[in-house]
């Protein structure tokens, strides 16, 4: 990263929405086995007169040419507006170092890391709780339906399960720590809402006894430590068949490095991000060298060896 001055330096982590078995209530946040930051940062660089946005980084142009639209400044007078009272104006810089329209929670990431910083750095006014629901709305905002899979992980970390209907909003699930997940972007944009577009209105009563299945299946060889058991589980019932023909190179892609052993492949989030699901070091770097061949389109694909982020948003 390009040496800068700043006040205060925030970040958050990228993050898989759905993790294939729970659409819209299951997310993960990751980051590089190799030390990279493979989400957004904002640093606070002064108080002055006016609000103002300063964007680097690798993904700056894929974001609108005008920063009054990005969503960090939205951020900001969302969260002027909750707390019902002025603020001093900052200069902030956002290091946009997530790829946009990517199924890595890319919008999420900034609202999360823009969230947390003004929350932390005006003395936490809000609590957990409010500040999630704030991150949550500037999400629905950008997607067209608020769903919490990609701020909630972005936010606290590790593996989250999303309880729509409980004060807690979500929970931390447990994680195999050797499980390794490759994340392969192939540089090409799929905006969440024209993929949320293509989803099925309505699930039939058997098809929801289906998810609800597999998800508790899931969620049950978690806490049972059963791996074999977890990994069998990790199949969506709801997006993925109707997101195949936007992203046409899963079935083959998947038919290939399961064939090699590794777990799991599936979409990340509203895609075109594809994840692996690997045992360890070993067949992560084996389906990275794949997925970086077979996969990676153009200059602005990635495809990154990942662990668990257990921290979420932090100051750097
Ligand atoms: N800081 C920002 N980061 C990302 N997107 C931004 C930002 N500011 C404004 N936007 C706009 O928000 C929209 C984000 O679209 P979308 O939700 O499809 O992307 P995404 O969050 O990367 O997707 P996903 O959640 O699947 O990774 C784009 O139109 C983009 O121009
Ligand atoms: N759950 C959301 C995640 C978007 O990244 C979706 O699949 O539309």
């Amino acid at each position: 990263m390009q040496q800068f001055s700043y006040l205060k330096r925030y970040y958050a982590p990228a993050s898989t929405g759905n993790f294939s078995v729970g659409f819209d209530l299951l997310g993960a946040a990751f980051e590089p086995v190799n030390g990279e930051l493979f989400g957004d940062v904002l640093d606070i660089c002064a108080e002055q007169a006016e609000l103002s946005l300063e964007i680097v980084g690798r993904y700056l142009h894929q974001l609108p040419a005008n920063s009054t639209d990005n969503l960090v400044l939205s951020c900001f007078y969302a969260f002027e507006q909750k707390l019902g009272r002025t603020l001093p104006r900052l200069a902030l810089r956002l290091h946009k170092n997530l790829p946009v329209g990517s199924g890595l929670g890319s919008s999420a990431c900034s609202i999360v890391v823009a969230c947390y910083a003004f929350n932390d750095y005006f003395g936490k006014p809000l609590s957990e709780a409010e500040l999630l629901q704030l991150m949550a709305q500037a999400e629905g905002g950008v997607s067209g339906s608020v769903h919490y899979d990609n701020v909630a992980p972005s936010y606290f970390g590790g593996l989250q399960l999303m309880l729509p209907q409980s004060p807690h909003i979500c929970r931390t699930l447990p994680w195999f720590e050797h499980w390794r997940v490759v994340l392969s972007y192939p540089g090409t944009v799929l905006s969440t809402k024209a993929a949320r577009a293509v989803l099925p209105q309505q699930l039939s009563l058997s098809h929801s006894i289906a998810f609800a299945g597999m998800l508790g299946r899931f969620v049950s060889a978690l806490y049972a430590g059963d791996e074999a058991d977890a990994a069998a589980a990790l199949q969506d019932l709801v997006a993925e068949p109707a997101r195949t023909p936007l992203i046409p190179e899963l079935p083959p892609l998947r038919a290939a490095l399961m064939a090699k052993g590794i777990l799991h492949v599936g979409i990340s989030g509203a895609g075109p991000t594809l994840f692996a699901l690997c045992r360890n070091e070993a067949q992560a770097q084996l389906a990275a060298d794949y997925l970086s061949r077979h996969y990676e389109k153009n200059q602005d694909a990635t495809t990154q060896i990942c662990r668990l982020s257990l921290a979420g948003a932090r100051t750097l």
